[in-house]
């Protein structure tokens, strides 16, 4: 491009009579400029002209009053305000500006990571995020400021799986592999990303964006922590791809000397370019020797005057326009100085090795014309499509191999819930035993423990046959009086003091001869007196069925030795074979078909849970998503390496289970095996919404445990929901795990088959969670997306 020294007067006037409508309208990138340098030098007014869509398609990227605040709207943070820029296609465009100004935000908004809040953008000729336009997409390679390379690939890797994203063939990808570690000097392509250096781990970034050949390569501060001869031939290779015209390099860096080698530079500050020039032109127009003190100069005129020098496209003639005070308010209260540029490091002289790059001229030549003005831009390219194949293929094997490489998360995915079903099996359903109980016997004399009875139909020390019955779980100890026995069970020596009074064998002889004629004083001293500490439920409870169940078999005992009918000792109800479980039911068996949902269940959240935001907080997703991955893709990938994950899973969890410590199943165990992987989905899922709505890893971790209580309690795991309060258990009845944990226990402990509403209810259910967490995890990613 020309310089403004350079001008010929005949071009000038050409300009000027285009203005003034005498000619034709010149290209859009070299005449608006160099319409701008004529306002500039020769003071000439210049008539609003409307920027066509034509002309916006014609450039790189045309950015037209672009706003952009983070923030809420009550009080935003402006970030850009109102900015222009032309990129012209096949050219070098630093973007310079002190730290903060706006630069990275810009980027993303060009790449279709962030949208304006008003304002357009269009890129290569279509609006970034439209349908056809293949921004984000494989027409762009971006490099973004953070490393955004996956620490656990070797470089081969990294670039096999950018590459697939790209849709490129693995033979090609290879051979550009060759060409990229030996013009970036990297090391050898088997070492780790996160083994390399700094600087290194940026070459291979750089190396990334490089690697489809991409028409617009956006670059975000690629030089950082590269050393100058090799930070000299990243330049010459920008020259290099550019000068044939249709490869558009958009780069900022904060050193700014070596943006000398663009052809043009947007100097933006406070959000705005202040700007947009050749560097020569902006050397000459300045009078400057330096590109910092050019820039220096114009902060300073913008902070003194406190009005902006900003290049105004609003009509589509260029020109530098003074604002009002008004209108500057954003920039009222700012620092006049330039905050955090390096410009200690911009000091280096670099070698110009490249003429074209350092004379300011413009190598950029017209593409092809766009004719239709369709907003939307579908069927504006008839891009080849990316190979979904290849991306999901790329994803797949990045998850696959993110896992393989860290052993924490293998341990975590096959030895945590063959722990955790060792350990229910083990800590949890089994009856307490060695249980001690204090027993005063004034009926009997009890000598070092010793209690004698006759086994035979014998009427003689009953006290101690019956005690005999009582052998399960217990340990009995002796004492000499009640006051001594009650004391042990105070002082938490024993759960139960039981007492038989001196009276018990006869009294209860008579009683047994006189039946419903025996006094009360012979009811009273034929009975045990039992004194329990109930203070643990499950203990008291199984002393109180052991002593009465005990008392029974006892009775049953006697009275069949003494040739009577052993029933007339029972209770008068018979219990019948249970329809389903057996007369002693297992809480193991009961608790069950809950634990092996909930270990499914959370190990998914939990593995799923953190894994995109990772993913974001490395600005790998960013990268991803500029590729043209989609949430859907991101998505899809993530559940199936999840279901392979989760079959090992089930697998294991079954098999401990049932196979290992006999957890009853009576029913279908392709049932048990479809639900349990079911449950693992949906827990899957449910991590998705966590880690597309939390920001941080550490707030997906606390939303992750703080639902796994809840669930846990309100899902009749592990007690039944008809002890609920009835607004709980309708509010049970609406959690994930309730239905298929009663869906589980009907098939194992029934053996209920698929046909009965108790277990398709769960099946049901499980898929109604699936679909409603996948629609909210992707309605978050598209809404983050944008
Ligand atoms: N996601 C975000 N949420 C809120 N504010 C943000 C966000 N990203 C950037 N900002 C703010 O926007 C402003 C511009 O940031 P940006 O990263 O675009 O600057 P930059 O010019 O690229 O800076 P640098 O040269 O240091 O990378 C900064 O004040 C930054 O704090």
């Amino acid at each position: 491009m020309a310089t403004p020294t350079e001008l010929p007067s005949e071009r000038v006037k050409q300009m000027f009579s285009w203005t003034t409508g005498e000619t034709s309208p010149p290209s859009p990138m070299g005449d608006e400029k160099e319409s701008k340098m004529s306002q500039i030098q020769f003071s000439v007014p210049f008539e609003k002209q409307e920027s066509t869509m034509w002309q916006k398609r014609q450039q790189a990227v045309c950015v037209r009053h672009a706003f952009k605040h983070y923030g809420s709207k009550k009080r935003p943070n402006h970030v850009l305000s109102n900015l222009n820029m032309t990129v012209a296609k096949g050219t070098i465009y630093g973007l310079l500006g002190a730290s903060g100004c706006g630069k990275t935000t810009l980027l993303s908004c060009i790449v279709g990571r962030r949208k304006l809040n008003s304002g357009e953008i269009w890129v290569l000729g279509g609006k970034p995020g439209t349908k056809g336009s293949g921004v984000p997409g494989k027409r762009v390679g971006y490099m973004p400021q953070e490393i955004a390379l996956y620490g656990e690939f070797t470089i081969k890797e990294t670039m096999m799986y950018f590459g697939w994203i790209f849709g490129m063939e693995t033979r090609e990808i290879a051979e550009r592999l060759r060409f990229l570690l030996d013009f970036l000097d990297l090391p050898s392509e088997n070492r780790m990303v996160k083994n390399l250096s700094g600087g290194q781990q940026r070459r291979v970034s750089f190396a990334v964006a490089l690697m489809h050949d991409p028409e617009l390569l956006i670059l975000d501060e690629p030089t950082v922590g590269v050393d100058p001869l090799l930070r000299q031939s990243i330049w010459t290779h920008l020259v290099r791809i550019t000068s044939s015209g249709d490869k558009t390099v958009i780069i900022t860096t904060h050193y700014i000397e070596e943006a000398r080698q663009a052809h043009c530079i947007g100097l933006m500050r406070s959000g705005r370019l202040l700007a947009e020039e050749s560097p020569q032109a902006l050397l000459t127009m300045y009078n400057c020797i330096s590109l910092e003190d050019v820039f220096l100069k114009l902060s300073r005129k913008q902070g003194q005057s406190n009005q902006v020098v900003e290049l105004n496209v609003s009509g589509g003639a260029l020109g530098l326009n003074k604002l009002s005070k008004r209108e500057e308010a954003p920039y009222a209260a700012e620092d006049a100085q330039v905050k955090g540029l390096n410009f200690h490091q911009s000091k280096e002289v670099l070698i110009i090795e490249n003429g074209a790059s350092s004379n300011g001229d413009l190598p950029g030549k017209m593409t092809e014309v766009m004719t239709t003005e369709c907003e939307e831009c579908t069927d504006c390219f008839n891009l080849s499509n990316i190979t979904s194949r290849g991306k999901i293929k790329a994803l797949i094997q990045k998850n696959f191999l993110r896992m393989w490489r860290n052993i924490g998360v293998m341990l975590f995915i096959f030895v945590l819930p063959v722990m955790q079903v060792i350990l229910f099996c083990l800590a949890i359903g089994r009856d307490p035993s060695g249980l001690k109980l204090a027993i005063v016997n004034d009926d009997v004399k009890v000598i070092n423990g010793d209690c004698p009875f006759n086994s035979s139909c014998s009427m003689k020390n009953l006290s101690c046959r019956y005690l005999h019955q009582l052998e399960e779980h217990t340990i009995k100890e002796y004492y000499a009086d009640l006051t001594s026995a009650l004391n042990a069970v105070k002082e938490g020596e024993a759960w139960g003091a039981l007492y038989f009074n001196e009276n018990y064998t006869d009294s209860l002889v008579a009683r047994l001869a006189l039946a419903d004629t025996a006094d009360n004083e012979t009811i009273q001293t034929s009975e045990v007196q039992v004194w329990l500490d109930m203070s643990n439920q499950q203990i008291g409870l199984m002393l109180n069925r052991d002593i009465q169940f005990s008392y029974r078999d006892f009775a049953k005992d006697l009275l069949e030795t003494c040739d009577y009918n052993p029933k007339l000792g029972d209770i008068p109800i018979d219990f019948m074979d249970p329809i389903y479980g057996n007369k002693n039911p297992s809480f193991t068996d009961f608790v069950a078909p809950g634990v092996i949902l909930t270990i499914v269940f959370f190990l998914a959240v939990a593995l799923t849970s953190s894994a995109l935001i990772v993913e974001r907080m490395e600005g790998l997703l960013d990268r991803s998503w500029v590729a043209g991955v989609s949430p859907g893709e991101i998505l899809f990938s993530h559940v199936v390496t999840q279901f392979v994950v989760m079959c090992g899973q089930t697998a294991l969890v079954l098999i401990f289970m049932i196979s290992v410590f006999g957890v009853k199943n009576n029913g279908n165990i392709v049932f048990v095996i479809m639900l349990t992987l079911l449950q693992g989905l949906c827990g899957m899922c449910f991590g998705f919404v966590i880690s597309a709505a939390c920001e941080l890893e550490r707030n997906a971790i606390q939303l992750a445990l703080g639902s796994f209580y809840p669930t846990l309690l309100l899902s009749g795991v592990i007690w039944p929901i008809e002890g609920m309060p009835w607004i709980l258990r309708y509010v049970s009845l609406c959690l994930p795990l309730t239905l298929a944990t009663t869906s589980l226990r009907s098939i194992l402990t029934r053996g209920w088959p698929l046909t009965d509403p108790d277990v398709y209810m769960g099946f049901v259910s499980t898929l109604i969670w699936i679909a409603l967490f996948l629609v909210v995890t992707l309605t978050i990613l598209k809404f983050k997306r944008n």
